[in-house]
């Protein structure tokens, strides 16, 4: 029978390195067993587990999500396996396996199943391997953090050679490490690292273990989080030793021997197992070298590990947070660099000025080192020069959620639509098309502009209207602006594809303020509502400087730095209902080529630059929706929110257009009283004193804001910064209001409420205009009100949490 079980073992691809003295010791420990067609083998929930071989017959692996059928997701044949995610895991299955014939196994206990593991360790690298690519061929998105768990068990057998960086960082650390390497590597006693997540704890241990034990010695690393479902049985301790049901071949310190055992997250590990883990280095008589690392001061050690297990570690060694040494920062960022370089046979990148000094102002509080490092990669691959500058930087915290919001992509048709984007690709050429007809109308045949109303509309629709939508679906004309379909065109065909120079970026709302205050002034001065020429003259100069600057730098360098009315819908778009998020732990965890930044061979990248995990506010999103399409993972979603919560929520925006809102709202009174209102004649004096008035008020709204919100050195949004955000609905009042005047027919319509012999019809009747302004006003102030209030008390509500943690 043992022949019978050893002949069917030596079928299986996994055991095909085993001798056959070696598949016959592993055959007595196998038990044959047969199911009948449709019966389950292993249910989905089950928590007693075992290891099968499929040896006759077929199965499927079958999976039921919450509150749908269940649902195939592979077919097994003979000589596959089953059962041994679950074993190694301790977690429930997350799957049935239903016999679709009659079909012969062959099962291993869990005692079983560990022995063999440990009895041949190449055999456990080898399992994990083809586990991790049966994983990858079943459910991802199912057991992605099953897997990401497996592989870290996995490391205790890999070797560590490539795995790090070899960098220290400036000479001052490096010679402190070295000295400290050499220290260390005199094999006085075990060795506790202590250290926050990332400072390099696990390279410490690596490069201590290589000098005392050197490359080849075994570097067994387990993890103190799962120390007490995993290996407490594979520790032995001298009196449990004789008791134990279980005799193993070997245990952890077998494994270790002659090298490094390294336990991270230590204080991790229940005080009960601590217990058993002290008596047990006690008692393996310096087989192998401990190493136990933890996230801890080193005052703190007594508080979280046992006294006993304390003792076992003769020395200790504290690895400095990055941002106590902030001076090796640019020197590991440009060696991390030089090493992706040469992985990738590029060029090598370098970092400039602005990006550099971006790095040394973080904190790294997420990963230190580790997190160092995941900004320089993704900058790495998304850059597409060889300087990285602050666009390729994306730092901190991802975008958190806030609140309910309801994604529409989950309507398939909707999802479909946006997928394909032949229809934004239809309005965007369609609106170009009506643009060119409506300049060259303006332009050689204004009269006919003028009689059939065409004319009218571009001042009393156009403008009226972005500022109404805009609250409601943020800056969604950005993405069928004639403008930007234009520049788009011509930069396709022609382009330089120069950095951004780094003033633009740092100062893109001083731009922004400055073109929109004299596209406002010029519009007045020369009385262009009411002359088609002039209004022609005003479109194609925006066009023009959009098509320069799309020739000269990348993507929509135009509509985020420069463009006054996309710097207006931007502001407004803030707190509007729409947004376009991605779940950041998918992009995080899967997303290694960052199509949403860098675009896919038939759709270019975010024209905004924006990296979607990263993207927590309006701002900067045009909602051009190729995210949407060129996302491998299905992380972006399109959700409609409700208005206005940005503004209380706000973490990160560009914190300069806070002025920008500061400029709108001064220019607001110049506007409406003296441009709508008072035009009565437009002299020269009257030319001169609008002027002053209105520069005079914009620039002065401007300065206040920027002398309440600075000092603005980081993106994090103040709370001075969300409470001048939260003007926002008054700015958009008062240019729909001023707007609105412009609608066609808008001042000669008069609603009546009755009619008065004695008095006379005007105190019965009363104009569209007071009436909208009326209503816009009281909007505008009601909700800024809201907000503002909304801003204070949530500021309260995090400081008060803040306080109690
Ligand atoms: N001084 C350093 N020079 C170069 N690379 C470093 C340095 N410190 C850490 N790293 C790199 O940072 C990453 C994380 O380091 P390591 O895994 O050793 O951190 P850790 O403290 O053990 O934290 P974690 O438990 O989160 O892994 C590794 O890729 C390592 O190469």
């Amino acid at each position: 029978m043992i022949d019978d079980k050893a002949y069917s073992l030596s079928n299986v691809e996994l055991l095909s390195d085993l001798s056959s003295a070696e598949l016959a010791e592993l055959a007595s420990e196998f038990q044959w067993e047969n199911y009948a067609l449709g019966t389950e083998i292993i249910k989905q929930g089950q928590e007693e587990h075992a290891f099968y071989i499929l040896i006759k017959g077929k199965a499927d692996i079958m999976i039921r999500k919450e509150g749908h059928r269940m649902r195939r997701v592979r077919s097994l044949s003979p000589g596959d396996t089953f059962g041994e995610f679950s074993l190694l895991n301790g977690k429930a299955s997350a799957s049935t396996i239903l016999c679709l014939e009659e079909c012969q196994v062959l099962t291993l206990d869990s005692e079983g199943f560990a022995r063999m593991l440990l009895r041949w360790p190449k055999l456990y690298q080898m399992f994990i391997g083809r586990l991790t690519q049966n994983l990858n061929e079943a459910n991802l998105t199912l057991s992605e953090a099953n897997y990401k768990e497996i592989l870290r068990s996995a490391l205790q057998l890999n070797q560590y050679k490539d795995k790090f960086y070899g960098l220290w960082g400036g000479p001052r650390t490096t010679a402190e490490v070295e000295r400290k390497l050499e220290e260390l590597a005199q094999p006085k006693g075990h060795l506790l690292l202590t250290g926050e997540r990332g400072t390099g704890r696990q390279m410490m241990a690596w490069y201590v273990h290589q000098r005392q034990s050197g490359t080849e010695a075994p570097f067994v690393v387990v993890d103190g989080r799962r120390f007490d479902q995993q290996w407490k049985d594979l520790i032995m301790e001298p009196a449990s030793q004789e008791e134990s049901s279980v005799v193993y071949n070997s245990n952890l310190f077998d494994i270790a021997e002659g090298g490094t055992l390294f336990i991270r997250e230590i204080n991790l590990i229940s005080p009960h197992t601590q217990l058993k883990l002290a008596r047990s280095i006690n008692y393996q008589r310096n087989k192998c070298f401990i190493i136990g690392s933890l996230d801890s001061e080193p005052d703190d050690l007594e508080r979280i590990i046992i006294p006993e297990l304390r003792k076992c570690f003769a020395h200790t060694y504290e690895i400095t947070p990055l941002r106590e040494r902030k001076r090796d920062i640019p020197i590991l960022a440009q060696g991390f660099l030089e090493k992706l370089a040469q992985k990738n046979q590029r060029n090598v990148p370098v970092l400039n000025q602005e990006a550099t000094q971006l790095l040394l102002s973080h904190h790294y509080q997420q990963g230190n080192v580790s997190e160092l490092i995941q900004v320089i990669e993704r900058a790495f691959y998304i850059a597409e020069q060889d300087v990285i500058g602050l666009e390729q930087i994306f730092f901190g915290p991802t975008a958190e959620q806030n609140g309910h919001t309801i994604n529409l992509l989950a309507s398939p048709t909707l999802k479909g639509l946006l997928k394909k984007g032949v229809l934004i690709g239809w309005i965007r050429r369609a609106a170009a098309a009506l643009f060119i007809g409506l300049v060259l109308l303006l332009l050689f045949n204004p009269q006919v502009a003028v009689s059939t109303k065409i004319f009218a509309l571009v001042w009393g629709l156009w403008w009226p209207l972005l500022a109404l939508i805009s609250p409601f679906l943020g800056r969604l004309w950005c993405t069928v602006c004639p403008f930007s379909t234009i520049m788009d065109f011509v930069q396709k065909r022609v382009h330089m594809n120069r950095a951004i120079p780094e003033f633009v970026i740092k100062y893109d709302y001083i731009l922004v303020s400055f073109l929109f205050l004299t596209i406002f002034w010029v519009e007045v001065i020369t009385d262009m509502r009411f002359n088609p020429s002039y209004t022609a003259v005003l479109l194609i100069s925006i066009q023009v400087c959009a098509i320069i600057i799309a020739v000269l730098y990348p993507r929509h360098t135009w509509c985020r730095h420069f463009c006054p009315l996309g710097g207006f819908i931007g502001t407004a778009s803030v707190g509007s209902m729409l947004e376009v998020r991605a779940d950041p732990s998918l992009c995080l965890n899967k997303c290694t080529t960052f199509e949403c930044y860098v675009g896919t061979e038939n759709v270019p990248g975010c024209p905004m630059s924006q990296h979607l995990p990263f993207l927590d506010n309006n701002l900067d999103c045009k909602l051009c929706f190729n995210c949407v399409r060129n996302c491998p993972n299905g992380s972006v979603q399109v959700n409609l929110r409700l208005a206005g919560r940005e503004v209380w929520h706000l973490v990160r925006v560009n914190q300069g257009f806070a002025v920008f809102i500061g400029v709108m709202l001064g220019i607001l009174v110049p506007l409406y009283y003296l441009a709508s209102f008072q035009r009565i004649e437009v002299s020269t004096s009257w030319k001169v004193w609008f002027s002053l008035f209105y520069w005079g008020a914009g620039l002065t709204g401007g300065m206040l804001a920027w002398m309440i919100v600075k000092p603005f050195k980081t993106k994090a949004a103040s709370l001075r910064v969300k409470l001048i955000f939260a003007f926002t609905p008054l700015v958009l009042a008062g240019h729909i209001m001023y707007q609105a005047a412009y609608i066609p027919g808008i001042r000669s319509l008069f609603l009546g409420i009755g009619y008065n012999a004695h008095s006379g019809l005007q105190s019965f009747y009363i104009s569209a205009t007071a009436i909208a302004n009326g209503i816009a006003l009281t909007f505008g102030l009601v909700l800024t009100g809201i907000t503002i209030a909304l801003v204070l008390l949530r500021t309260k509500e995090k400081r008060t949490a803040r306080s109690k943690n």
